[in-house]
């Protein structure tokens, strides 16, 4: 675990970058702290007034205001700030922007190189644009979650990690990196409407494109990668942990076998569907004779495709990931992911303060786009804004 990136104090690949994340749920502030990790200079724009407790917990690197873009002067203040902005990220559904007078064609004709980034579940058209959801919803209409679960179970979808963020954060934060590289070019911005349902599925363009492969010809759970086979599933050991089989390989399953301790002669063969069940329990049942890290000791050093399955508490102490330094501790003593991917010239420097108070940094960042401290204290009388020191100063 390191506190300190080995990148600090070198440029990173987003210096200069001016980002505007409006606040949302879960997508856009993974969007926005993607940004941040690689050097934008990031600011959330929270609601004012403002809900007592900040739900954003993706805010590593970010900056707070505190602004009521339901009041005329708080639709001005951002519309300004966004003349000094290259990327804006949206959150809501279509059709709230421009009900505040925020639209792209007002923000683009006033800021023709801005990014203009729409995250939402369903896209800014079709029938459902207007629609509330959430990650299942998306991961439903993208046909994904038809494939997801156990035999004869109902579809599961795998928390909210698909749509929200694979689908979401991710993908929107690609789509600005690629309209940050056309404006290279180009000079102009562009408006990115990113849909989680349309993202989900493109992320998922193996699956689409294997269904000729006679992969997924049998009903769910019951085919090669979706638990259907015993070489790659999750295996309860002795103590109550698991491990995890991904043996696919003919090479590589005869070490799952060795590590096993069986016999390859005495058994079917590898991809005889119909002994799958049998061999599955066959597995589990060797399994469960040993401790996870009995069975680690077996494993590791070999390419039987089986490795733990780590807790959150694990896999920070894991002697892999601790070489790869891949989990950082902020100054509260949080524990988190390190940005991924590793960049040799120009790596992630993540902050490892805490996240922003909302609005601890109204009046700093306004100032920084260029309004004096007579507008700031107008917006403050007229309560358009909220700063929130005093808790920041705690
Ligand atoms: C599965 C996930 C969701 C996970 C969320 C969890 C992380 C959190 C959910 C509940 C939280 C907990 C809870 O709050 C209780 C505690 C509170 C405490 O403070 C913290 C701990 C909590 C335990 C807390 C912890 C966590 O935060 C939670 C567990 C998802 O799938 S997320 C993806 C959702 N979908 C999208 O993002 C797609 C696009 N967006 C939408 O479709 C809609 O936004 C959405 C999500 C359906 C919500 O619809 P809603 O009607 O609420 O909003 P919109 O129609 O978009 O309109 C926004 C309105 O707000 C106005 N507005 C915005 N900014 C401002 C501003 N600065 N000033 C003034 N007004 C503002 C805007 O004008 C709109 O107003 P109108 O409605 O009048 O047009």
């Amino acid at each position: 675990m390191f506190r300190r990136s080995a990148g600090s104090g070198r440029a990173m690949a987003l210096s200069g970058v001016r980002v505007l994340e409006l606040a949302g749920l879960a997508p856009a502030p993974l969007c926005g702290m993607i940004l941040a990790d690689f050097g934008a200079r990031v600011v959330r724009v929270d609601r004012a007034p403002r809900s007592a407790v900040a739900t954003d917990v993706q805010g590593r690197g970010k900056r707070s205001l505190a602004l009521d873009l339901k009041r005329p002067p708080g639709a001005a203040a951002l519309r300004r700030l966004c003349g000094g902005a290259d990327v804006l990220i949206e959150p809501f559904r279509h059709g709230v922007m421009e009900k505040l007078g925020l639209g792209p064609e007002v923000l683009l004709h006033e800021n023709p190189r801005l990014i203009y980034a729409r995250l939402t579940g369903f896209g800014q058209t079709g029938k459902y644009a207007k629609s509330a959801g959430h990650d299942i919803n998306y991961v439903a209409l993208s046909g994904v979650l038809s494939k997801l679960g156990r035999k004869g179970e109902n579809p599961y979808a795998p928390l909210n990690l698909l749509a929200d963020f694979a689908g979401g954060g991710v993908l929107c934060a690609l789509g600005i990196i690629i309209a940050l590289y056309e404006r290279t070019i180009s000079g102009k911005g562009q408006v990115v409407d990113a849909s989680m349902v349309e993202g989900i599925a493109y992320i998922s363009s193996f699956l689409w494109k294997s269904q000729n492969l006679g992969l997924w010809n049998r009903p769910r759970g019951e085919n090669l990668l979706d638990s259907g086979a015993p070489f790659y599933e999750t295996y309860k050991t002795s103590d109550g942990k698991f491990m995890a089989v991904g043996a696919i390989e003919p090479q590589f399953y005869d070490q799952l076998i060795k590590g096993l301790g069986l016999d390859s002669s005495k058994l079917p063969s590898q991809l005889s569907f119909s002994d799958w069940p049998e061999m599955k329990k066959k597995f589990a049942s060797i399994f469960a004779q040993k401790t996870q890290s009995e069975w680690c000791r077996i494993f590791d050093g070999t390419d039987a495709c089986v490795t733990p399955v780590l807790s959150f508490d694990d896999a920070p102490l894991h002697q892999h990931n601790k070489q790869r330094s891949s989990f950082i501790k902020n100054d509260q003593e949080e524990i988190s992911p390190r940005p991924a991917p590793l960049l040799s010239r120009t790596p992630a420097v993540p902050s490892f303060e805490r996240d922003p108070f909302i609005g601890e940094h109204t009046e700093e960042v306004l100032l920084e786009y260029g309004f004096t401290q007579e507008e700031i204290a107008k917006l403050y009388s007229d309560k358009v804004i909220e700063s929130n020191k005093l808790k920041a100063n705690l």
